[in-house]
């Protein structure tokens, strides 16, 4: 009995989805699973920290902070997550061996810099950094100080530039506010408008961008995929490419022109389109393209005599193929 219940834990034990619980990535993650037609079934109350996915089975959902998601998707106790790059790339000392970064999400952008005060004006590239560093060494005796919750990062950025006299002070918050407190000469930390630098009087160096990160879906290749969890993961990328190729493309009808005489092959191949439903057919013309080049396609199909050229949307198109799922297994194997 209990064999039996282990070996169906093992094959068929649940895909756990982690999700931002709060903070920035929260609302754009939910919204963007909401558009892949993923509901989440939250649990009776506010605190509880597990869900499930509405009509999809085999998945738990567990809502926790982004980087708590970094470090599960890490050791394997979540199968796939929602998180920032910078977060992946921070929490994980080998990040390519250890998850596999599915597709970026056009969301949670953020920069990860090097920031040092407005009033070093000399100061302009790391090359200069590494000038001010010394000379404190040498003149006063004691190493650079650098505010950060990017130890990982910094160490390795600073370590490509050979900079290599300065001591980080862990930050755990207000990070930009270290200078000014006199905890540190500088920063590095992520930034997005530049408004909390510009209120810290700091400023980025001109080759200071040590990583662009936006929220990504992220898979762990440490976790334990059996049947169950494969079959879940299935489903959750058809839905979630599907929803993805509708949102890049755009659905244009038409009516054949009257003589009949129109190259369908051609036009969809001369603008990146393709015939879903073949080129032959009754009057009723359909093909899908990119959104950018609809109004292209449009034209063309006027030109060449279609007639009630109309544009729609759609809510999702599933493919024969789904490069999200195919790159996971190929990684799995
Ligand atoms: N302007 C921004 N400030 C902070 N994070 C951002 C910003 N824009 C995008 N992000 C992304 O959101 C991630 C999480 O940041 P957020 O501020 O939401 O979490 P947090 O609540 O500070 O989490 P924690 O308590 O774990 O530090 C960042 O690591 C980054 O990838
Ligand atoms: O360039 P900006 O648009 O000004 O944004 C950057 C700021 O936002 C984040 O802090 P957050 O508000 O998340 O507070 P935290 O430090 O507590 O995470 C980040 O740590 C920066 O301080
Ligand atoms: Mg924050």
């Amino acid at each position: 009995m209990a064999e039996t219940m282990q070996g169906s834990e093992a094959g068929e034990g649940l895909l756990v989805l982690a999700v931002p619980s709060k903070g920035r990535l929260q609302e754009n993650a939910a919204a963007f699973f909401g558009r892949a037609g993923l509901t989440f079934a939250q649990g009776a109350g506010a605190r509880d920290y597990r869900g499930r996915l509405v009509g999809v089975p085999d998945v738990e959902v567990r809502y926790l902070s982004a980087s708590e998601i970094a470090s599960q998707l890490a050791s394997g106790a979540a199968h796939l997550g929602v998180t920032g790059e910078d977060l992946i790339r921070e929490t994980l000392p080998d990040a390519s061996g250890q998850v596999e970064l599915l597709t970026p999400l056009g969301f949670g952008q953020a920069t990860v810099v090097v920031a040092v005060p407005q009033a070093w004006i000399d100061v302009r590239a790391m090359s200069d950094l590494d000038e001010v560093a010394s000379d404190m060494r040498v003149r006063q005796g004691r190493r650079l100080r650098i505010a950060t919750k990017y130890v990982n990062l910094t160490r390795r950025f600073f370590a490509e530039h050979g900079v290599a006299d300065y001591r980080i002070v862990e930050s755990l918050g207000a990070t930009e506010g270290a200078p000014a407190a006199g905890s540190a000469e500088i920063v590095v930390d992520i930034t997005t408008t530049g408004a909390t630098l510009a209120a810290n009087a700091l400023k980025i160096l001109d080759d200071g961008i040590i990583l662009r990160s936006e929220a990504n879906l992220v898979a762990s290749l440490k976790a334990a995929w059996g049947a169950g969890q494969r079959r879940a993961v299935a489903t959750l990328l058809g839905r979630i490419a599907a929803e993805e190729r509708a949102r890049t493309t755009r659905e244009i009808r038409a009516a054949r022109p009257a003589s009949g005489d129109i190259d369908l092959a051609g036009l969809a191949a001369s603008h990146g389109a393709e015939l879903p439903y073949g080129s032959e057919g009754g009057s009723e013309i359909v093909l899908r393209c990119p959104a950018a080049g609809l109004f292209d396609l449009a034209d063309a199909l006027a030109q060449a005599g279609a007639l009630a050229v109309s544009v729609r949307r759609v809510d999702y198109a599933f493919g024969a193929g789904n490069p999200l799922l195919e790159r996971l297994l190929a990684r799995l194997s």
